[in-house]
């Protein structure tokens, strides 16, 4: 499932406290990680070395570095996907988790998607009908609410894998590359939507690659070498170094289909 419904905690730290500041919704804390090799005679992968990161209700933090520095192993640590080997994990109040690949099922509809992720979290038909139908017109994919996702073109699937991540309203929303495919209404649109969440007080954290998305965050932290740090913005570290995916959310290697979606699926239809 590509979303946590409450609250929760792992590593050490106790109950879900966030260390006596009451603004900080997730803390990671000295979060190690090493990928074991699937090769006897070869060493693992160590990705993270004692990565230490805060987010606050109402701020909106950026997640950068190369590919491969480990962006979305500490992603999916931070939400309770994946287990550190050291460190903690607390998280406070709902969790959404949009994914890098999405986790949807192929034979339901979209509103069946909805319908499937709010029962979930224990919401209400009417509830969820009216979440959906506020996320579909705003990330515009309100005409394919009766497609299976399968028959989705890679963009459509994408803005239905991030609404279920915020169909409960999350308090902690972190969110791998949300935007992949998406045309750029719906890109724009997606930022006036983390606007609006984080003047409500949701804390958002957002893995970028785009050069031109740093002004966008209210604090950047930068992975490199296994250790996160804050970026003053200056670096010139964000991102990776020059990719066609600085300019954009499809950036210009992939084909638009006829209503302006990026596709990265040619036989894909809607
Ligand atoms: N399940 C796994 N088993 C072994 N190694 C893995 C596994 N998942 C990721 N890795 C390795 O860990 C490192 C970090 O991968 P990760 O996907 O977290 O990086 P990333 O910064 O999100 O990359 P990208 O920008 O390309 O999405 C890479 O070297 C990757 O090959």
């Amino acid at each position: 499932m590509p979303n946590i419904p409450i609250g929760d905690e792992d590593g050490t730290t106790a109950g879900d406290e966030t260390g006596g500041d009451e603004a900080v919704v997730l803390r990671g804390a000295g979060i190690e990680k090493t990928y074991d090799s699937r090769l006897p005679w070869r060493r693992g992968v160590d990705v993270l070395d004692g990565v230490d990161l805060e987010v606050r209700a109402g701020e909106i933090v950026g997640i950068v570095g190369a590919n491969g520095s480990g962006k979305s192993t500490l992603m999916r640590i931070l939400v309770g996907a994946l287990d550190p080997d050291g460190g903690s994990v607390t998280r406070s109040g709902r969790v959404g988790w949009c994914p890098q690949e999405s986790l949807l099922y192929d034979r339901l509809t979209v509103a069946e998607t909805f319908d499937l992720f709010g029962a979930a979290y224990g919401l209400s038909a009417e509830a969820v009908a009216d979440a959906r139908d506020r996320l579909a017109d705003r990330l515009d994919f309100e005409r394919f609410l009766d497609y299976q996702v399968r028959h989705l073109s890679g963009g459509n699937r994408q803005k239905v894998n991030l609404a279920v991540a915020l169909l409960h309203d999350p308090d902690v929303l972190l969110l791998d590359e949300p935007y992949t495919g998406f045309d750029w209404e719906t890109y724009l649109a997606f930022w006036e939507l983390t606007e609006e969440l984080t003047e409500r007080g949701t804390a958002i954290a957002v893995i970028s690659h785009f050069v031109s998305e740093r002004e966008r965050f209210d604090r950047i932290y930068e992975l490199r070498d296994g250790d996160l740090v804050e970026s003053d913005g200056e670096s010139g570290g964000v991102g990776d170094g020059g990719t066609a995916e600085e300019s954009g959310p499809a950036g210009e290697s992939h084909a638009a289909d006829a209503d302006g979606d990026a596709v990265s699926d040619p036989t894909e239809v809607a």
